[in-house]
């Protein structure tokens, strides 16, 4: 494996997995990518690139590959890792992408024969959306991929034995950070778990309302807080299995802030209210702007586009050619089927006047966002 082509087998290659398959072929063309899911959504993701072979079982998939990426659901996960564990070759790196990591690391150190290296993921980044035709190559530019270690494994391996992964995460422009599996689930519950379920719980009490001039009213802040009310369940069940007491605990200190902030209005104290939006303000200030999805690169450009494959792909093109870094990309979804416009994010001022300059000679409507 020193000469970094490793043979990669991803199972299930949805949204997940198919980003990483898009996002690998782009970058690292050395590799060899076996994908394994439902037929058709093999034949997706090997049309959009993100396959060079597809097998028909997990089993075929893992077979001969050096490196074992489960993008499937938390329990499916769970299942494949046990039913794959004897037919791994020697040495083979494992590692996952579940939105909750104590289950997956309890299997991978029940299941996995010695020789297999093991290292938990979970990319913090990610859709609303599901399935092979909502990968992105870009999905985890500028994000946070938490990695887990097993029990009794020194952070040396992150640059011994498990190196090859590292190296293909990063080169997927993510940004690694290690910690501990329990750590990560009972912090995932805070910003990731509790954050969904109030997401859902939020657009259901405002459609409960069954007023249409309520969805008409609703506009930004309303958008920004329920985008992920839309994500599937079929994904979120197994988080919510996976992580149930550490939510559990979530929700309670969520519920204990808003029933404090009922009792002030109940109580006609609103000025007591002041000192919760001051910490609130300076709290999301600590967060680092340079992540994706929090991230407001002081200097925004959007620019519009069309609704067919490739589009952010030639942008992002046009700007490369130009030595162009773009720091973020986000999609604002005014009017799907229709196109769109991207919001491009850089470091640097001049860069997105530059940027603005060379996307308005290629045709595209720029400009930048104050
Ligand atoms: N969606 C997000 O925002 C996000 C972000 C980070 C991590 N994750 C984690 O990534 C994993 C995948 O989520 P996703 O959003 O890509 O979901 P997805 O539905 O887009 O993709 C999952 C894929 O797994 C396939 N699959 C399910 N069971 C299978 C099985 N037994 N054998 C083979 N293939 C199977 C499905 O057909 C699907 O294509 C989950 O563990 C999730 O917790 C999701
Ligand atoms: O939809 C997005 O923007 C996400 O990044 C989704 C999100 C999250 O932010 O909590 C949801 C679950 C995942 O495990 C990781 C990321």
């Amino acid at each position: 494996m020193t000469d970094f082509s490793p043979r990669i087998a991803i199972i299930g290659t949805g949204l997940i997995g198919g980003s990483l398959g898009l996002a690998w072929s782009d970058r690292k063309p050395d590799c060899r990518i076996v994908g394994h899911d439902r037929p058709e959504v093999l034949d997706r993701a090997f049309d959009r690139g993100a396959i060079d072979e597809r097998a028909a079982d997990p089993i075929t998939a893992v077979s001969g590959a050096d490196i074992v990426v489960f993008a499937t659901p938390v329990g499916a996960t769970v299942k494949l890792m046990e039913s794959v564990a004897e037919h791994l070759k020697d040495g083979a790196i494992v590692t996952d992408v579940a939105s909750v990591k104590s289950p997956v690391m309890e299997q991978a150190a029940d299941v996995l024969p010695k020789d297999i290296h093991f290292l938990g993921g979970h990319p913090m980044a990610g859709a609303e959306t599901s399935g092979i035709d909502s990968a992105d190559s870009l999905l985890f530019e500028n994000a946070v991929y938490a990695l887990c270690l097993p029990e009794g494994t020194s952070q040396d391996a992150l640059s011994g034995n498990l190196y090859p992964v590292v190296n293909l995460i990063e080169s997927t422009g993510a940004e690694p950070v290690v910690l501990d599996a329990d750590r990560h689930d009972r912090i995932a519950a805070w910003v990731s778990h509790l954050p969904q379920l109030l997401a859902v719980a939020l657009m259901n009490v405002v459609d409960d309302l069954d007023d249409d001039m309520a969805r008409q009213l609703a506009a930004g802040g309303f958008r920004d807080m329920t985008r992920i009310a839309s994500s599937p369940f079929s994904m979120w069940r197994d988080v919510l299995v996976g992580n149930q007491g550490r939510i559990l605990d979530a929700l309670a200190g969520f519920a204990r802030s808003i029933q404090g902030m009922r009792n002030r209005l109940i109580e006609d104290d609103i000025d007591a209210l002041d000192d919760a939006f001051e910490q609130a303000g300076q709290a999301r200030e600590r967060i680092p702007r340079d992540r994706k999805g929090f991230l407001q690169p002081l200097f925004d450009i959007v620019v519009r586009a069309e609704d067919r494959p490739g589009e952010l792909h030639e942008i992002t093109g046009i700007l490369l050619s130009a030595d162009l870094n773009v720091q973020d990309v986000e999609l604002l979804k005014f009017r799907e089927g229709t196109g769109g416009t991207f919001r491009l994010g850089f470091d640097d001022s001049d860069d997105a006047d530059e940027a603005v300059d060379v996307l308005n000679g290629a045709d595209y409507a720029a400009r930048r966002l104050e």
